[in-house]
């Protein structure tokens, strides 16, 4: 009986040389605890990708298999932050010596973040998507972070064509000169009187930034409230009436183009001076059936697309 395994990837001669750019594997189901500033370590239920280049013309192959654990020692025996996202990076160019030189794991996942109602003092989750990339080529690690934040925004010209219906219809409800004060202002809170609203529609930001190579913690949390603080719309958990009628007031008062919202956002990048970044904006418009888009980059974010 053979008792020796043929190992294929080590011997067998490959069917055509070349090199490639990557090899690897996708959506590795990878649960793991994730380290961030600002919150307590938290396990989230993450699809891997993992991959190395292959420079070596006639390897017949990588070795899937010592990627694929590499990711389960993170996932069971360690949590995910920079020290040992470099670690594996580091391991998978060591156990692949003579066939790669560069390496990429990414992670996407869901992270659930505790938030405050706007003004009842409730709290609900609300889970963030969340991307998270590293590389290293030539001995230097790089990180991205994509995050998807999801706000509501209300059409200006929407707006201003509504308010002009409004005061139209003011204009022949209250035809005399001088008009009671009590009967305009029960007259304001009828649909008669407000007898138009803006359209609004669920939007989503979504955001790419590098980090720095020589973090030592990521800082999800604080990209997320950065971006929803400045769009001053976001999507709420928990929401009571006062809760409800405070966001009306500020939909009301940040009406916003997807090039208002894609402008807000890469001045916000800038001022936090990302080296590089990458921005795309969805309106998903309740006026059309389609949807309204603006980006904004900087340098090569996103070129890692494995
Ligand atoms: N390279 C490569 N491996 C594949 C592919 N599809 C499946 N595999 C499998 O991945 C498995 C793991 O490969 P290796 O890491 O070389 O496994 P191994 O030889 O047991 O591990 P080592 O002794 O560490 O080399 C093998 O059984 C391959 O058949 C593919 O498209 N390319």
């Amino acid at each position: 009986m053979q008792t020796n395994m043929p190992d294929i990837a080590n011997t067998a001669p490959a069917l055509q040389t070349g090199t490639l750019d990557w090899v690897g594997m996708g959506e590795i189901e990878l649960p793991f605890i994730f380290e961030s500033h600002g919150i307590t370590p938290v396990t989230v239920n993450a699809k891997a990708r993992a991959f190395v280049n292959l420079h070596k013309e006639d390897a017949k192959g990588i070795h899937m298999s010592r990627l694929f654990l590499a990711l389960d020692t993170l996932s069971t025996e360690q949590q995910v932050n920079p020290q040992t996202l470099a670690q594996a990076l580091d391991f998978f160019i060591s156990s692949h010596e003579g066939l790669s030189d560069k390496a990429l794991i990414e992670f996407k996942f869901e992270l659930p973040l505790r938030r405050k109602s706007l003004l009842s003092g409730k709290a609900g989750w609300k889970s963030y998507p969340v991307i998270l990339t590293s590389t290293i080529e030539q001995g230097v690690i790089n990180y991205e972070l994509s995050v998807d934040v999801t706000y509501s925004s209300t059409c200006p010209c929407s707006a201003a064509l509504a308010r002009q219906l409004i005061q139209n219809a003011f204009a022949e409800k209250f035809s005399q000169e001088t008009l009671s004060q009590k009967e305009a202002l029960e007259w304001l809170g009828t649909t008669q009187g407000i007898v138009a609203t803006p359209h609004s529609q669920r939007s989503i930001a979504n955001v790419k930034v590098k980090l720095d190579s020589n973090i030592t913690q990521f800082d999800v949390v604080n990209l997320i409230n950065t971006i929803e603080d400045e769009l001053k719309t976001p999507v709420q958990a928990a929401v009571k009436r006062e809760d409800e009628q405070e966001f009306a007031r500020l939909n009301g008062q940040n009406l916003m183009f997807c090039e208002d919202a894609a402008r807000k956002i890469k001045a916000l990048l800038e001022t936090q001076q990302y080296s590089d970044y990458w921005l795309q904006i969805n309106h998903y418009e309740s006026l059309h059936a389609h949807d309204a888009l603006a980006i904004a980059v900087k340098g090569v974010a996103g070129g890692y697309r494995a």
